[in-house]
């Protein structure tokens, strides 16, 4: 038999390098405890400079280290669960158990490719601003936190959700007391968050909330965009040098383990990271490889017209221009180069890539982020696809969804996101000092408040204020914004909105406001602006150096104007991965708003109402746009009503003057 060259002193890196390219870091580990694995190999991935690296664990005990070039995600993928498929970690496992496992790791990996795109990279923001002391207070619950142990005994006690009113009882506000508004005191400054220690190589969150499930260990790591920049070019040609290197390999390539595959005898003792591939790999077993090739396409948000072959004759046509069957340069297209060699003899790519189907819609929130398409001629290798290119996927959005459409991605739901611990979906606020606005503001104002939705467990809250603005106010500035907002009605991925829009920021700050596949141009806040959040916020207790820097404006010139199910879940304001705030004025006519959880659970009310009527704020804060979407409903009802949502802006886009600018006290 073949003995298997062994890996142990060098370190991983050097694996990965003799593997034919040292971020397509592929290897399949068998290894006792693989939560240490993984992190030592996100380690290694760091000092080597890795991109970003993905490692899955399944239940079968195996850990792959997928390609940290997101080009590689599939043909990585797809030989590590062949490979790892026949194994003597399966051995002892039935077919259904085998299965039941596949399809968590499917359903894990799924999320964690999805998130992969979403969650913003701390990394790059500390290389974005180097300025930035690292000790720096941060917005509690925001995803820097570092990684905290899992609590290991499984709860003998369910979770037990909050008791919360009726579903079909919209909430009514209480009794108004008398509104009056009595002299501003200075706002009590935020209590001081705590910094988390500074650890030597920081994890996210997410690894850990993979290993506590004890299914699959995801893991990433991603470096600032700039030195990503920088080393590109770098990159490139090592990569060609390297392709050619081995396409010269291949050539007298063996039958036998490929170089750089490693062995470790079951009985002796495991190197800290002694990775193992398995030396010949199965054919693909294509319900599996296909399922995982659905879900990988979905979370880097392939929506092709038809399914990609092997030849990958779909995509010329989608991305360049070309007819289909256009034949393929043999020596690459636009500077991308040919495909690796792959060095275990037979790729498994063609079943699974026939397979995928039509993956389900993009789930990428960030409209101005690239979404990831397997490259025209290259098959496993994955190119981005700007906005505006054939083949970029509109965000995901449900604002302006036919109900059809609706239904279909209703059945499409992602997984739900990792749990903070076992009885929490997010850190609880004792701990996060989180405060409410309701909470915060000078005392003569506490009486106003009342919080119709108090999620707790999900640190999710929709504060209200009945009457914030009296009603000559109202009457007064409904009058000015309807005759002077420059009202657009842009059309979506699903034709014109049902409602006019306006998004106004702070001078200095030329962010556009993307949602749903469509893009409002920003206007400066005009001069009413500052009239009417001298009033409507002082409730809030937010003096005026601490207001919102942006405004959302919607106007519904009746009750078949509406807003669908949506989260303002924009990269914009960070609502996915840290505390935020919106405050709403509703103006005109009285109309219905609602919340509902994304991943509800057993006992709980899925739909929290609210009628909003002339003058009245409603809030959002905490977690409210991970945990819950909203909507304006259609109603019967003939007057006009607008609604503005005054937003803070965190993360500018990189062209605007006002990222640029941003203090710290601001972020
Ligand atoms: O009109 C409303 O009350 C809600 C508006 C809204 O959700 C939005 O602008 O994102
Ligand atoms: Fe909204």
């Amino acid at each position: 038999m073949h003995e298997p060259p062994r890996f142990c002193a060098e370190g991983p890196c050097r694996a990965y390098r003799s593997l034919g390219h040292e971020k397509a870091a592929l290897s399949v580990f068998r290894e006792s405890n693989a939560a240490t694995a993984i992190r030592e190999l996100q380690k290694d991935l760091l000092v080597a400079r890795c991109e970003g690296a993905l490692s899955i664990k399944d239940s079968c005990g195996e850990v792959s280290i997928l390609s940290a070039d997101r080009r590689r995600i599939y043909s990585a993928l797809a030989p590590s669960v062949n490979g790892g498929h026949n194994r003597s970690g399966d051995a002892g496992q039935t077919p259904e158990s085998r299965t039941e496992a596949r399809k968590r790791l499917l359903a894990e990996a799924e999320e964690e490719f999805r998130a992969l795109l979403e969650e913003p990279a701390k990394k790059e923001e500390e290389a974005d601003h180097p300025w930035r002391p690292p000790s720096s207070p941060k917005v509690p619950g925001s995803v820097d936190h570092p990684w905290k142990p899992p609590s290991s005994a499984k709860a003998d006690h369910p979770w037990r959700p909050p008791s919360s009113p009726k579903a079909d009882q919209p909430w009514r506000p209480p009794p108004h007391p008398a509104a009056q508004v009595a002299p501003r005191t200075p706002p009590q400054p935020a209590a001081p968050h705590t910094p988390p220690d500074a650890a030597p190589v920081r994890l996210p969150r997410r690894e850990a909330s993979r290993s506590r499930s004890g299914v699959a260990s995801l893991s990433l790591v991603i470096p600032g965009r700039r030195r990503r920049r920088r080393d590109e070019g770098e990159r490139r040609s090592r990569s060609r040098r390297r392709d050619r290197e081995s396409r010269n390999e291949k050539v007298a390539a063996p039958s036998g383990p490929p170089p750089g595959a490693f062995e470790v005898p079951a009985s002796a003792p495991s190197p800290r990271l002694a990775p193992q591939i398995s030396p010949r790999p199965q054919p693909a077993e294509p319900d599996l490889l296909g399922a995982l090739a659905q879900a990988v396409s979905r979370a880097v948000g392939v929506t092709p017209s038809q399914p990609p072959s092997y030849q990958a004759q779909a995509y010329p046509a989608l991305m360049h221009g070309m007819a289909p069957g256009h034949h393929v340069h043999p020596h690459g297209h636009h500077g991308y180069p040919q495909p690796m060699a792959y060095p275990y003899g037979h790729l498994p790519q063609a079943p699974a890539m026939h397979m995928m189907g039509h993956p389900p819609p993009h789930h990428m929130p960030q409209a101005h982020y690239p979404a990831y398409a397997p490259h025209p001629h290259f098959p496993g290798y994955y190119m981005p696809v700007y906005p505006g290119m054939p083949g970029h996927p509109p965000p995901r959005d449900r604002r302006d969804e036919s109900d059809e459409d609706r239904r279909k991605k209703e059945r499409e739901e992602p997984p739900p996101p990792a749990k903070f611990d076992d009885d929490h979906w997010e850190e609880p606020r004792e701990r996060t000092q989180m405060k409410l606005l309701g909470e915060e503001c000078p005392e003569e104002f506490r009486r106003l408040w009342t919080y119709p939705l108090s999620d707790e467990n999900r640190r999710s809250f929709a504060g209200y204020v009945q009457r914030a603005l009296d009603k000559d106010h109202c009457r007064s500035f409904f009058a000015k914004i309807r005759d002077s907002c420059d009202w657009k009605q842009p059309e979506g991925i699903h034709g014109q909105i049902p409602r006019k829009t306006c998004w106004l920021v702070k001078g200095g700050c030329r962010c556009k406001y993307r949602y749903g596949g469509l893009e409002v141009e920003a206007q400066e806040f005009p001069k009413w602006m500052h009239e009417l959040m001298e009033i409507v916020l002082k409730p809030c207790g937010i003096s005026p150096k601490d207001w919102p820097n942006s405004c959302n404006l919607n106007l519904y010139e009746d009750g078949g104007m509406t807003v669908g199910w949506h989260s303002d879940d924009e990269r914009l304001f960070q609502g996915k991965f840290r505390d935020c705030r919106i405050i709403s004025l509703s103006l005109g006519a009285t109309r219905k708003f609602e919340l509902r959880r994304n991943w509800p659970e057993d006992r709980e009310t899925q739909l929290q109402r609210v009628t909003l009527s002339s003058g009245d704020l409603l809030t959002m804060e905490g977690m409210v746009q991970k945990h819950f979407q909203h909507r304006v409903p259609r109603e019967n009802v003939k007057e006009p009503r607008i609604n503005l949502t005054w937003r803070w802006v965190k993360r500018h886009v990189p062209d605007c003057p006002a990222g640029r600018k941003m203090t710290h006290a601001s972020r």
